[in-house]
Parts: structure tokens; C-alpha cells; sequence
């Protein structure tokens, strides 16, 4: 079989998706968790972009072992200088360069002629090579450039030392048949070819990153990129997930494999989901909340008789398991303990009295917890213990549009209360917590959804912050009263950074 290289860029090109901003502490759990699945190569970030980008990069090198770290450049020397240092510690370090090759991004965007990039193309990989023996040319918007122009860029790059060389969708422009045709005339055209891997990058702008991924791997490509739940810049990129699952389910077609768990993505789409504050869609394929739930009773009563009459993936093989226990009130700490570690999470000792606590609080307001129940109570659990604990909160409506908070607070033992009149109660609510811990803070945004289905249903709510300095910080909450879970969320999001807006750690 043949063996197809999963390349994750979650932290890089998923962190340009709007909205998001990553500090060092939530890349490192993502990337933890991507060596889990089995990612072959991380590409933690953009060393150039910014210091704390930078930072990410180089603590990700330094702490990440048995996988390829790549950070991203221009073909810009400064931008490779900072590459290489940031990755100086990794044990696979990749530089990851490249520049525009489409007639538009070279007239209108870089202003250079084609033979202009082709020297770039050349030295900038050449100047890569001296840091690093893994190198990555990227050729921009690879698919809209002329099909011949793009092999002499190609030719430039692998004679200059590129290892690996990818051509991106990157507006998402391609069919599946063209993307496929253009990677099988890249295998036929291009000088040495067989030497360098084919990478392929496709974005979803007309919902067709992974078929144009997947078009591109069977004509020969060893190299998939792309996020977990397809998160990225617009419309987003081609989720990994997917790829992965659309190969596997249908392997003996296919004659391909990866190095990855597939038992991992489940806990993985969640993990970047609460990390990012970006809501998987109930109907997204794989890791949505419905991607496994049959509805209707013509579906239900062929699922009853044989699963293979409506399912094409066992819910188990990405981590979903089938559940045989019914949580409530009355369960104790063991049966708790063995749903968790069903659900990929290993509790044990204090967290799991800590999470049992939560539980109970929970269990006492709803008559079942449901598995959904549990991953917002892990990603709520997950707050942190140096966090601003709301000790009690009152809201009053009077008449149709206003409100006043009332809300207690302890701020490591120094417990204040304070008030705030507002326009509706949401915002009396923060505006009573901003009376207290004096944000520095604009509220960007602010979503409330529910976790599971029924009136007792948990509130879920994702509040992001921005800092002075241009940074975001996502807080999430859970409750099943909508206005604590708005709390809570604004309160985890301030815990995040010091009082004074500091960068916590
Ligand atoms: C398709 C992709 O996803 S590419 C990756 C996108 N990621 C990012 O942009 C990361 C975040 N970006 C940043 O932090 C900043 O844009 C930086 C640090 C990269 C550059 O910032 P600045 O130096 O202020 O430049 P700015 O972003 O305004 O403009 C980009 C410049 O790079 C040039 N450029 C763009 N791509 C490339 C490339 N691959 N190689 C060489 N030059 C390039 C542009 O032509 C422009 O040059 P000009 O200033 O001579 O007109
Ligand atoms: C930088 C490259 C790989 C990219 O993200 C794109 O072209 O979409």
C-alpha cells in the first residue's frame, strides 16, 4: 500500500481563519494532541508574523518529539532567518517557503516578472537549504498559474534542494478532475520529480477541498495538508479528517494508508473546536454532533436491524463510543471514571473528584448526562485553578430593555461585589464583572448555543475578548442557566491573562 504523509497546519493556516488567535499554552495542547493522531508533520506557525507567533513555533520545536515541525516564510530571507531560529531545537525541523506563481499574483500582488520568480523561487530555497535539509516550496495559487510556467518553477525549486513541493488551491478555484489532471501533469513534466514528495493544499471556497485533495493523492500526490474541522483562511481548508476517513472507510479502493488513529480524531476535532471557539456544525461530516445519530424511523428501524443499512463508519472508529450507561445524580465516581476514559479522557485522584463535583452539580439539574454533557464539563473543568471563581450572581429585568447585575466574585481570596445597569442582562452582567476586575479588554464576540437537546440542555457560551496589544482570547462556559454559562465564559477568558490584561501562562 501505498503511504500518504499527513501534513496538519490546524496552527497555521487554521489560526487565519477570522476570529482566531492562538497564545503559546493552546498551541502546545493542539500539538500535543496532533502527535497523538498521528500526524506525520506540524506546521506550528509563521515565525515572521509576529513574537508570540514566533514563540509557539519554537516552544512547539522544542517540546514536540517523533514528528516533522515546519514554520511557514515568504520567500524573503528574513522570514527563513526567523524560521530557522524558531526551529533550531526541532528534532525534524522543515522550513516551509515559497511564493506566488499565478499571472495575477505576480503582476498585480508581488509586482515581479515570471523570471523574476523563478530567481526567488531559487534562492529562497537555496537559502533554506543551509539551515535545514527538509525544505517545503510552496508554489501560490499553484492551480491558477500556467500549467508550464508552474513546471519551470517546479524544476527551480528541486534543483535548489526542495524536498517536498506544493501546489495549492489557494482561493479553492478547482474542480476535482482539473486539480487531479494538473498533479498528474506535474508527475509526467517535471524534471526529477520522483526525487520530491507532491504536496497538496486545496481551500473549501466552493466546498470542494477534500474532493480536489483526495483527486489530487490518487493522481499521485504523497502529501495531504490541511486542519481538523477544515478550519482556515475564508472559507477554510481541506479538513483532515475527512481525507483521512474517506481513505480508510474505503481502503481497499483507495490502496493507500497513513500513520494515523483514526480513535484519536474525535477528541481531537473537540479539542480544537473548545480551543478555538469555532463550533464543529451538527451535519459536518465525521466529527459533526449528528454525523451518527439516525433520525427518522425508516433510518432507525434499518439501523436496529443491521448498522450497514445507514452506516458507512462505526462510530467507535473515530472514538465515538456506543454508550451502555446512563449517567445521573445517583452514579458514582467509577462509573463516571469509565464513561470518561470511554470518551478519551483520563481522570484519576483530584481532577476526578474536581470533575465528579462538576458532575454532581450538573446531575442534581438534569435528570441524565448525556456524552455532551461531559465534553463541555471537561472543557468547562479545564478553566484552570487560578481562574476568577464566580461566587454569586442576581440579575433583575426591569421593563423591556434594561437590566441590573449584581455579581460577587473571588479573586484569589479576595472576594468583591459590585453592579451594572446595561441595556439587557448579558450585558449588565460583564459590565458588573468589569466593575470588578477592571478589563482592558473590547468584547469581540459573544455565542450561546446549546450542548444537548430538551429543556434541562446545557448552555454553552463563547465569549472573545481583544487585548490592546491585538490579541484574542477565547473564554468558554457551561451551565444549565444561560446567563452563568455567560459568566463563566467572560470570567474564563479574563482568567486567561492577568488582571491587568498580562499574557498568562
Ligand atoms: C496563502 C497564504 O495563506 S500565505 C500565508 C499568510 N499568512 C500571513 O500573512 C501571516 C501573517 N502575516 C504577517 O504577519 C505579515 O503580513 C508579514 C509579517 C508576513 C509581512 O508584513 P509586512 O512586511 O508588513 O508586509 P504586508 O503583509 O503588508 O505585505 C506583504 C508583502 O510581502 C510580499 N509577499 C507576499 N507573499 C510573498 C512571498 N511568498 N514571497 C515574497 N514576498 C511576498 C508582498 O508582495 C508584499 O510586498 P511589498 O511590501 O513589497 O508590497
Ligand atoms: C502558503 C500556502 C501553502 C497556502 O496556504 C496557500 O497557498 O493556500
Amino acid at each position: 500500500m501505498r503511504r500518504l504523509r499527513v501534513f496538519d497546519t490546524t496552527l497555521r493556516d487554521g489560526e487565519q481563519s477570522l476570529g482566531i488567535t492562538l497564545n503559546v499554552e493552546e498551541k502546545l495542547e493542539i500539538a500535543r494532541q496532533l502527535v497523538l493522531l498521528g500526524i506525520d508533520i506540524i506546521e506550528a506557525g509563521f515565525p515572521a508574523s509576529s513574537p508570540g507567533d514566533f514563540e509557539s513555533v519554537a516552544t512547539i520545536a522544542r517540546q514536540m518529539k517523533g514528528v516533522a515541525i515546519c514554520g511557514l516564510t515568504r520567500a524573503v530571507e528574513q522570514d527563513i532567518d526567523l524560521c530557522a531560529q524558531a526551529l533550531r531545537a526541532a528534532e525534524h525541523p522543515r522550513i516551509h517557503t515559497g511564493i506566488g506563481v499565478s499571472p495575477v499574483h505576480m503582476a498585480k500582488k508581488l509586482m515581479l516578472t515570471p523570471e523574476q520568480v523563478v530567481e526567488r523561487t531559487a534562492a529562497a530555497v537555496k537559502y533554506a537549504k543551509k539551515f535545514v535539509d527538509d525544505v517545503e516550496f510552496y508554489a501560490e495559487d499553484g492551480f491558477r498559474a500556467d500549467p508550464n510556467f508552474l513546471v519551470h518553477v517546479l524544476e527551480a525549486a528541486i534543483q535548489a534542494g526542495a524536498t517536498v513541493v506544493n501546489i495549492p488551491d489557494t482561493v479553492g478555484y478547482a474542480n476535482p478532475w482539473e486539480y487531479g489532471k494538473l498533479i498528474s501533469f506535474v508527475k509526467e513534466n517535471v524534471k526529477d520529480i520522483d526525487q520530491v514528495t507532491i504536496s497538496v493544499h486545496c481551500h473549501n471556497d466552493l466546498g470542494m477541498a477534500t474532493a480536489n485533495s483526495l483527486a489530487g493523492i490518487i493522481a499521485g500526490a504523497g502529501q495531504v495538508e490541511g486542519t481538523i474541522n477544515g478550519i482556515g483562511e475564508r472559507a477554510g481548508n481541506t479538513s483532515l479528517e475527512e481525507v483521512i476517513m474517506a481513505i480508510y472507510t474505503r481502503r481497499d479502493e483507495y490502496g493507500i494508508q497513513s500513520g494515523i488513529r483514526p480513535k484519536e480524531i474525535a477528541a481531537t476535532s473537540r479539542l480544537v473546536s473548545r480551543i478555538t471557539g469555532v463550533p464543529v456544525p451538527d451535519h459536518k461530516a465525521i466529527v459533526g454532533a449528528n454525523a451518527f445519530m439516525h433520525a427518522s424511523g425508516i433510518h432507525q428501524d434499518g439501523v436496529l436491524k443491521d448498522r450497514e443499512t445507514y452506516e458507512i463508519i462505526r462510530p467507535e472508529t473515530i472514538g465515538v463510543p456506543e454508550n451502555t450507561i446512563s449517567l445521573s445524580a445517583r452514579s458514582g465516581r467509577h462509573a463516571l471514571q469509565h464513561r470518561l476514559q470511554e470518551l478519551g479522557y483520563d481522570v484519576a485522584g483530584e481532577e476526578l473528584d474536581s470533575v465528579y463535583h462538576s458532575f454532581l452539580e450538573l446531575a442534581d439539574r438534569k435528570k441524565e448526562v448525556f456524552d455532551q454533557d461531559l465534553y463541555a464539563l471537561m472543557g468547562d473543568a479545564g478553566a484552570g485553578p487560578q481562574g476568577i471563581l464566580l461566587q454569586h450572581m442576581s440579575i433583575a429585568t426591569s421593563g423591556v430593555d434594561t437590566a441590573t447585575a449584581t455579581v460577587t466574585l473571588d479573586l484569589a481570596g479576595e472576594v468583591q461585589t459590585d453592579a451594572a445597569v446595561a441595556n439587557g442582562p448579558v450585558n449588565a452582567l460583564f459590565s458588573a464583572i468589569d466593575r470588578i476586575v477592571g478589563v482592558p479588554a473590547v468584547l469581540e464576540d459573544y455565542t450561546l448555543k446549546s450542548v444537548t437537546r430538551g429543556s434541562e440542555a446545557l448552555g454553552d457560551a463563547t465569549v472573545k475578548l481583544r487585548y490592546p496589544d491585538g490579541s484574542l482570547v477565547v473564554g468558554k462556559g457551561i451551565s444549565t442557566d444561560i446567563l452563568e454559562a455567560s459568566a463563566k465564559a467572560y470570567l474564563n477568558a479574563l482568567s486567561k491573562r492577568g488582571r491587568g490584561g498580562e499574557v498568562g501562562k
